[in-house]
């Protein structure tokens, strides 16, 4: 069998529907695990219902959710003649569970109502995906992940219960892919053993497949996206990027922690264990060789450039010459993990801490606020944190040109540095 994963660009419109499915008329062997995210930037959009709901914007909630039903309900009348009512039908339930809840107060945490919110997303163009097939004459069973993926109610970094959802697989997915062919399902979300619905983390989908892939035995997972393969650079910063066919689990790895966002980072240890094959194709044109992701390292591979843009630098600095130590260093994390947000490079000197964070002003305030308790603290905002893996020194060279780095980190394989 095989887990398909696509992603929000792939349903971004009425025609990448259409395209979609002819992927899955032609070029899906049966039986497959299909897991899809939501529909374009609709993770987006209800972040935003999220955030308003919390601030008691009850009204605006309301009216920014509308938006998206309008969008799905839009799509629906597109795609369906034959299944249109039952869609539209399955569609309102889901309508009914988000507006049932923005109609209430927050009474919990944030993270809470977010993960109630945002995992409407994924169960709407699931809906819609599945219907459509249908009405292409593909058979396929649509499936609540929320009743097989459990999970601790760490709501927005929810840790998956292996083996219960394992049990759940089993019970559900396999009898449901012998009968059906295609199973089509959400990524990035699950659920508590309370029924309260959770996320793995943004673009959490592509691990959502691995897991599916892992545990019943895949023999490839492959991901549909809008380019012609993994390139060395993403090619919306550096038009020359070039495509690379072969990379091995480690060097994905490498690039999906120092931010690249074409693979989540969580996505390569489930498919590690069990080697199965990580393919990334393009929807736009599936004859494209893609990329290939297995255990052999590539040889000979092109510098892999990571470029994060809007960064932001906490200093913290000994208030009295004494040495900032693991003690400290300690307590900072702890800050962090507090926030749950993660920096992205740090550096440890004698009296500094220096630490590069993606922007979220709310989060950093509050941390440099608590640490200002033992440390001063500045920070500096609109960086760039430059990643560049297989390095040479040319490359640099003409990436720093006359600027002098804020910060700079070098191994034998990796470089980077801050401007
Ligand atoms: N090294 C890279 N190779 C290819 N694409 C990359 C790379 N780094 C970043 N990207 C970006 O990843 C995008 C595809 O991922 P994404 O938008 O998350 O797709 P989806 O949401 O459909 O899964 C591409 O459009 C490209 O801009
Ligand atoms: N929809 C979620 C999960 C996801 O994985 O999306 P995508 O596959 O479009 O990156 C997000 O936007 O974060």
């Amino acid at each position: 069998m095989q887990v398909h994963k696509f992603g929000g660009a792939s349903l971004q419109s009425v025609e990448r529907f259409e395209q979609v499915a002819n992927i899955i008329a032609t070029a899906l062997a049966r039986p497959s695990v299909i897991v899809i995210s939501a529909m374009g930037k609709t993770t987006n959009a209800l972040e935003k219902v999220a955030a308003a709901f919390f601030e008691q914007r009850n009204a605006d909630a309301l009216q920014l959710f509308d938006q998206v039903k309008q969008q799905h309900l839009t799509t629906a009348k597109y795609l369906l003649v034959l299944h249109y009512h039952e869609c539209v039908a399955q569609l309102n339930d889901f309508f009914t569970e988000a507006e049932w809840l923005l109609h209430d107060k927050p009474v919990r945490e944030f993270d809470y109502y977010y993960d109630q919110l945002v995992c409407i997303g994924e169960l709407l163009s699931s809906t819609l995906v599945s219907f459509y097939l249908k009405e292409k004459k593909m058979a396929n069973a649509w499936l609540d992940v929320r009743d097989v993926f459990r999970t601790d109610n760490n709501f927005r970094e929810a840790t998956l219960d292996w083996d219960a959802s394992l049990q759940q697989v089993q019970h559900q997915v396999q009898p449901l892919l012998k009968s059906n062919g295609l199973v089509v399902t959400q990524g990035f979300i699950g659920c508590t053993i309370d029924n309260e619905s959770t996320t793995f983390g943004r673009e959490g989908s592509d691990f959502s497949a691995a897991i599916f892939a892992h545990m019943l035995d895949a023999e490839s997972q492959t991901i549909w996206k809008d380019v012609p393969s993994v390139m060395n650079a993403d090619p919306k910063q550096f038009p020359n990027a070039m495509p690379i066919h072969e990379l091995s689990y480690e060097e994905v790895i490498e690039m999906a922690y120092y931010g690249a966002q074409v693979i989540h980072p969580k996505t390569i240890k489930p498919l590690y264990e069990k080697k199965i094959p990580l393919q990334v194709k393009c929807f736009l044109d599936a004859s494209l060789p893609g990329t290939v992701i297995t255990r052999k390292r590539a040889q000979d591979l092109p510098p892999i450039i990571v470029k994060k843009t809007q960064q932001v630098l906490l200093e913290f600095m000994s208030r009295d010459y004494s040495f900032i130590g693991e003690h400290s260093v300690g307590q900072l994390y702890q800050l962090f993990e507090e926030e749950k947000i993660k920096p992205n490079l740090t550096q440890n000197g004698a009296i500094r801490f220096l630490a590069i964070f993606d922007q979220n002003e709310e989060k950093l305030q509050r941390i440099a606020a608590k640490a200002e308790a033992w440390l001063n603290v500045m920070l500096q905002k609109d960086l760039t944190l430059t990643t560049i893996r297989h390095y040479n020194d040319s490359i640099i060279a003409g990436m720093l040109g006359e600027h002098q780095p804020i910060l700079m980190q070098q191994t034998k394989e990796t470089v980077q540095f801050v401007l």
